[in-house]
């Protein structure tokens, strides 16, 4: 399908009990594992059993008979993934509801239903035994050897789960077959001597009104009247007994074939989903098997017609066409003479002489019966050679498997297959949404434009196309569903007819293999080319293997060239116009290398695309890692930083908890011991003044001798104490007087030298004083000197000499005494300065008293270190002052010296002398 880009169909036919069944759940199974994945396969495999359960019977030739025609269309992706599926079916076997030859059974459902239905499912829907129930009951069969019912009802339980069919819907389901085998069971008592009848209102018939969710008194008339318009009036007509019965398993049937197809419409809307998507699909046809049996009725006669088409399928896709290919391409070939069915099916479907036409004609006659219609067939077919008419009713069709004799007992009334409008009246009047549904899905059918003959019957009974024609246009309309197809035929052998393994019957297996034509397609696949491919797809299908290069790109130079390298032998292909031709097996070389290469190709290309894919992972993941590790750090900082306030606020609490717990505990406890202390100090206090009271009041307790000893040396304790502490007293007094005379000797040092100080500075004060004016003075005549000295200039320079260096101004102007007066006052100033001298040495060096103050040998209120301080500030201030002074006094004196000569130089000696050695 997904190579040739052509939907598939696979046709299964063969006997009943051949395997066809069997082989389509293969094949099911097959394209599900191939194709499956989405779980709709799981769906589509679970439609088996339920398909089986509803349409499956035993009957004489197989155990597990499908009583339908099925074809399963598999919808596929491009891709080649299932993606959904559709049923159809075909003429569903509805008489085996009401009715089933000896040792065969009805519909597998009922029997399951009866056996494995739970006890409250049971209770509910009033069900009973298998051999209560008439319909069940007539052919003495309710089981199958090696077949569980009970497990077989889980199953199908199980697989309506699977493909959505809701426990509701599955219980109406149930309630909708137990009121089929409750009709079975409604009997007839005869109400007036015209043998008209009436339902016997029985529980069964409650039931089977409860069941249907109509009301008893219009299923009791449904059953037992007929409605009809004669003219412009509505008659009701009475039925008789066996119209009734008629009616009642009329009713039974089409409940029962209005179920089985509302099943498949759910089924196909559970598979539905995503079928749309593409338009590839593989369908798989399994049909009734062509059927011979001693007595074979309407079905067989449905069944072996549509096996005559489907022959004729298989015989025009295997020979017609084949043969006709090779001519139209011009190959050499060998005709292959083959069994065509044509005429077999041309006696089906010719008009107006076919049996189908004669059928539909004689169904549509009020007064043709079963006879007249084999009389007719008899009439106008015996000279047809598939055609041969039987004694009575009976007539024999040459099918391509065999010949047939059909008995025509119920063909006319098979073939209406009429619901009285009473019936579906009846049924779209019910409560329950299930007959509502079958009413107007019957009312729907009987609305749709008749095709060929219809049936009327007193103007109120439904219309609807025969059961013939609709097969007929079913089966049209498959075989136009599988010409769009490209087929391919399974064709199913039975190996015996004892329905046992390990027996092989040659005779049985020859017949079927001559029967289906499966001869004549060994020959032609040996003589013939079975396969065939146009050049333009062979080129481009198998073009790429060619090792060499081919100078022509023409299609069939490229085929040849293929054809020449794999050394395909020249009988075992034809070329034809425009297909290339081969012999079986063939190709399959091809095929094979292709697959290899191919495979090769995809190895070489899934090796690079996986190191591909594994490069971009490696990649991705160390930028995810990095990714990851950044916004992990980031959110470990974050919570870190939480973390370490919450930690830092918890230390806080704690300390601050723990603080006021312990500073609790402290002023409990120092409360406590202030407490005890006090108690404790308040009672030694009671005591003792108790104590002293006692001894006070002497005799008003002498008698307590031992109490009063204890208090008497307590007293003298007492007394010993007070001594003690009256001789410290005393020791205390006397240190105090000691430190009191200490403190009035350092009191009076202190003043002695502050007194010293004063007269110290005052003495300082007044040199400071003296010396100033002294100074001054001699300013002055050094002045007076210098003017004098100025204004002789020209006459005697030795006149410079004279000083006015003295305090007395009695000197200026007296030439005799020029010499003597200057150094006379610079003696005075010298001598004053040493004096002042002297007494400084004596004032600073005088700081024993601060010294014996600091290392604390005498006390004093001060300071010694500030006074000391203080002392070497005013010796610094007197030093720099003095030193001053003295170069001063140096100079003039120097200057002087210059003037007297030998004797200044004595004096320059002395001063020199007293200097270095006092001002250091
Ligand atoms: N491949 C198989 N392997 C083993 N047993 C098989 C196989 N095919 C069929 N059978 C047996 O044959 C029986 C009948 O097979 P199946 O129901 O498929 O026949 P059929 O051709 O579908 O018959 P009908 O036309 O009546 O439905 C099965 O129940 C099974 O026991």
């Amino acid at each position: 399908m997904i190579r040739d880009e052509v939907n598939q169909s696979i046709i299964i036919s063969g006997e009943s009990g051949a395997g066809k069944t069997e082989t389509a759940k293969i094949a099911m199974q097959y394209l599900a594992t191939l194709g499956g994945g989405s779980g709709i396969e799981y769906e589509i495999l679970k439609t088996n059993p339920i398909l089986e359960a509803f349409g499956n019977a035993k009957t004489s030739k197989n155990d597990n008979s499908s009583r339908f025609g099925k074809l399963i269309e598999i919808h596929f992706s491009e891709t080649g993934k299932i993606s959904g599926a559709q049923i159809q079916t075909f003429l569903l076997e509805k008489s085996r509801v009401v009715q089933c030859a000896d040792g065969e059974r009805s519909y597998h459902i009922f029997y399951q239903l009866c056996v494995g239905a739970p006890p409250a499912l049971k209770e509910k829907l009033n069900l009973k035994s298998t051999n209560e129930y008439k319909y069940l009951g007539q052919s003495n069969c309710y089981s199958i050897s090696g077949v569980d019912d009970a497990e077989q009802f889980h199953i199908v339980t199980e697989a309506l789960d699977t493909v959505h069919i809701s426990k509701e819907d599955q219980e109406s389901v149930f309630a909708m077959l137990v009121a089929v085998l409750g009709l079975g069971n409604v009997s007839f008592t005869v109400i007036d001597n015209e043998n008209h009848v009436e339902p016997v209102a029985d529980e069964g018939l409650m039931n089977v009104a409860k069941l249907m969710g109509c009301n008893i008194g219009e299923l009791k008339l449904a059953l037992s009247t007929r409605k009809m318009r004669v003219g412009n009036d509505n008659i009701v007509q009475k039925l008789t007994l066996s119209q009734a019965v008629d009616t009642r398993d009329a009713l039974a049937k089409s409940i029962y074939s209005c179920l089985f197809d509302w099943l498949v419409e759910q089924i196909n809307k559970s598979l539905a989903v995503g079928k749309h998507c593409t338009g590839r699909s593989i369908s798989i046809l399994d049909i009734y098997g062509f059927e011979s049996f001693d007595r074979n009725s309407f079905e067989q006669f449905c069944i072996n017609y549509a096996n005559e088409r489907l022959q004729q399928h298989f015989n025009r896709h295997l020979f017609k066409l084949e043969q006709e290919e090779y001519i139209q391409d011009g190959i050499d070939w060998a005709k292959v003479d083959f069994e065509d069915n044509q005429d077999c099916l041309n006696l089906f479907e010719k008009k107006p002489l076919g049996l189908l036409s004669l059928l539909d004609e004689e169904s549509t006659f009020p007064n043709g019966t079963d006879l007249t219609f084999s009389n007719k067939l008899k009439q106008h077919l015996n000279s047809n050679s598939c055609f041969r008419g039987e004694r009575e009713k009976a007539f024999t069709v040459c099918h391509y498997a065999g010949e047939v004799m059909y008995d025509t007992t119920g063909f006319l009334e098979k073939n209406r297959d009429l619901l009285h409008l009473d019936s579906i009246q009846l049924l779209s009047s019910c409560t329950c949404y299930l007959p509502q549904i079958f009413a107007s899905s019957m009312l729907m059918q009987s609305e749709k434009p008749v095709v060929g003959a219809l049936h009327k019957s007193g103007g109120a009974e439904s219309q609807k196309l025969s059961v013939a024609t609709k097969f007929k246009g079913q089966l049209f309309q498959l075989m136009q569903r599988l010409e769009n197809t490209t087929p391919h035929f399974i064709r199913c052998i039975k190996p015996n007819n004892l329905q046992s393994p390990g027996i092989y019957k040659q005779g049985l297996v020859l017949q079927q293999l001559r029967c289906c034509g499966v001869l004549e397609v060994v020959r032609i696949s040996r003589s013939g080319f079975p396969t065939r491919m146009s050049h333009q797809k062979f080129a481009r299908r198998y073009g790429f293997l060619l090792l060499d290069h081919v100078a022509s790109q023409d299609p069939l130079t490229v085929s040849v060239a293929i054809l020449h390298q794999f050394n395909i032998m020249p009988e075992m292909y034809q070329v034809g116009y425009t297909k290339l031709f081969f012999r079986t097996g063939q190709i399959g070389v091809l095929e094979d290398t292709r697959n290899h290469t191919l495979h090769g190709i995809l190895r070489v290309q899934s090796c690079f695309r996986g190191h591909q894919a594994r490069c971009y992972l490696k990649e991705l993941r160390r930028g995810i890692a990095t990714l990851q590790s950044f916004v992990r750090g980031e959110k470990t900082r974050k919570a870190y930083t939480v973390l370490l306030r919450r930690y830092r606020a918890a230390v806080l609490i704690q300390k601050q908890v723990k603080g006021r717990i312990e500073t609790k505990k402290f002023k409990n406890v120092y409360d406590a011991s202030v407490l005890i202390q006090s108690v404790i100090r308040g009672w030694l206090v009671r005591r003792c003044s108790g104590d002293i009271g006692l001894l006070q009041s002497g005799g008003r307790k002498g008698n307590e001798l031992d109490e009063v000893l204890v208090k008497s040396s307590f007293l003298a304790e007492l007394q010993r104490r007070v001594l003690k502490a009256e001789a410290a007293l005393r020791e205390k007094e006397e240190e105090n007087d000691i430190l009191h005379q200490r403190l009035q000797q350092y009191d009076s040092r202190w003043s002695e030298y502050e007194l010293k100080m004063k007269s110290m500075e005052e003495v300082w004060q007044k040199q400071m004083r003296s010396l100033q004016s002294s100074l001054s003075i001699a300013k002055k005549s050094l002045a007076v000197d210098d003017s004098e000295r100025n204004s002789d200039a020209s006459v005697n320079l030795n006149d410079d000499r004279d000083y006015s260096w003295d305090t007395g101004s009695n000197f200026k102007g007296q030439d005799s005494s020029k010499g003597a007066r200057p150094m006379s006052a610079g003696l005075s100033v010298i001598s004053q300065l040493a004096e002042e001298f002297e007494q400084r040495s004596q004032v600073f060096g005088d700081t024993k008293f601060l010294e014996e103050v600091k290392s604390g040998q005498a006390e004093a209120s001060l300071n010694p270190d500030r006074e000391l301080r203080r002392l070497k500030e005013m010796f610094e201030a007197w030093k720099k002052d003095y030193g001053a002074r003295l170069r001063e006094t140096k100079v003039i004196l120097h200057k002087l010296g210059n003037e007297e000569g030998s004797g200044d130089r004595l004096r320059k000696k002395w001063w020199g002398r007293r200097n270095s050695s006092r001002l250091n």
